[in-house]
């Protein structure tokens, strides 16, 4: 037999195993599901505009059971409940009537500003829904996950959930969540300082003047322009926000110090990610090692320990 035939077929039955491993976990009554960090805001798109990032992630292990239970591992775990009652996930396992043990992995650091509450949503809801066949698209996962920020949060906003289940760049209305596939470069620099969007919340001025909502709306359009065309310099202009950011970055040591360094290095656009404390940069493929170091450099020069991600805009989350 030719050596060509010996490999194809050698191979053949891994492929075929890997095609039908989540098939068969799921007849077994378990799944697997990684879904991403995400960045919410994006500056001039508070509360609707989010982009899922390729890294970091949770990976969430569901196992179909009588009740809901969770145990907890990984990047801050000790910090987060596993009452279900207190987890983002329980409220989605009770939203689809889908108990489950449930074993979840972070990645994402809570309070972290990249949507980690959201994440841990997200691939519960993703999974669940699978696991149960309850047949809901991936869009109308997006208020189901939700309430698992509800718990959080007090508020169910679907920015951060949106782009985790179903990828890209998001907007989310009232109407629903429109998907755009964009490629993007970022830098996430998660400083080691933990904000809750629940305090975050608290210090969003309740009033903007017409200049600042004229800006704005310029911004959200650019930036969205800019998600279409894959342009780094349009979403990073779009980023500039006059409201809610710099009322934001007072409770973010280092804040103004970090976004001046980056753009220096050459950042297209540099904001909050979410609601703090990590920061974003936007830029151009080529520059996205020195901003990483220099953000990092510069959140060290005001005593401020933290870590970097290179990352981009990535896919939703994944069932294997
Ligand atoms: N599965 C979970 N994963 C992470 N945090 C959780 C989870 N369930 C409950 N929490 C709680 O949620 C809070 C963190 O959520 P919060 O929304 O403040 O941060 P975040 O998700 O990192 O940020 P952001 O939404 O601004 O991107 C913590 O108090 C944590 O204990
Ligand atoms: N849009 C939300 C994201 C955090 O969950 C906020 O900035 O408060």
């Amino acid at each position: 037999m030719p050596l060509g035939r010996v490999l194809s077929t050698a191979k053949r039955p891994q492929c075929r195993f890997a095609t039908f491993l989540p098939t068969l976990l799921k007849f077994a009554g378990m799944l697997t599901v990684r879904a991403p960090a995400t960045s919410a805001n994006l500056g001039s798109g508070f509360d609707v505009f989010g982009v899922a990032l390729e890294r970091p992630a949770d990976v969430v292990r569901l196992e179909k059971a009588d009740r809901v239970t969770i145990e907890m591992t990984g990047a801050g775990s000790q910090y987060i409940p596993e009452d279900p009652d207190k987890n983002t996930v329980g409220a989605v396992a009770e939203a689809l009537d889908a108990p489950a043990r449930i074993q979840i992995d972070k990645g994402v650091r809570p309070a972290s500003g990249l949507g980690s509450s959201a994440a841990s949503a997200a691939a519960a809801a993703v999974g669940l829904n699978e696991l149960y066949d309850r047949g809901y698209s991936r869009e109308e996962l997006v208020p189901i996950a939700a309430k698992g920020e509800a718990v959080v949060s007090g508020d169910a906003h679907d920015d951060n959930v949106a782009p985790s289940i179903m990828g890209g760049f998001t907007i989310a209305t009232e109407k629903g969540v429109t998907q755009v596939d964009a490629d993007i470069p970022l830098v996430a620099c998660l400083p080691d300082i933990v904000v809750s969007t629940r305090d975050a919340r608290n210090v969003v001025p309740e009033t903007a003047r017409v200049d600042q909502m004229v800006e704005t709306v310029g911004n959200a359009a650019s930036l969205t322009t800019g998600m279409h065309r894959d342009d780094p310099e349009l979403v990073g202009q779009g980023m500039h926000d006059t409201v809610v950011t710099p009322a934001r970055a007072k409770l973010i040591d280092g804040y103004e110090q970090v976004r001046e360094a980056a753009l220096t290095a050459g950042a297209t656009g540099v904001t909050i990610s979410g609601a703090g404390p990590t920061v974003i940069a936007a830029c151009a493929e080529e520059d996205r090692r020195k901003i990483a170091s220099t953000m990092l450099d510069a959140f060290g020069d005001c005593g401020v320990d933290a870590r970097v991600y290179q990352t981009r805009i990535g896919g939703g989350a994944e069932v294997f």
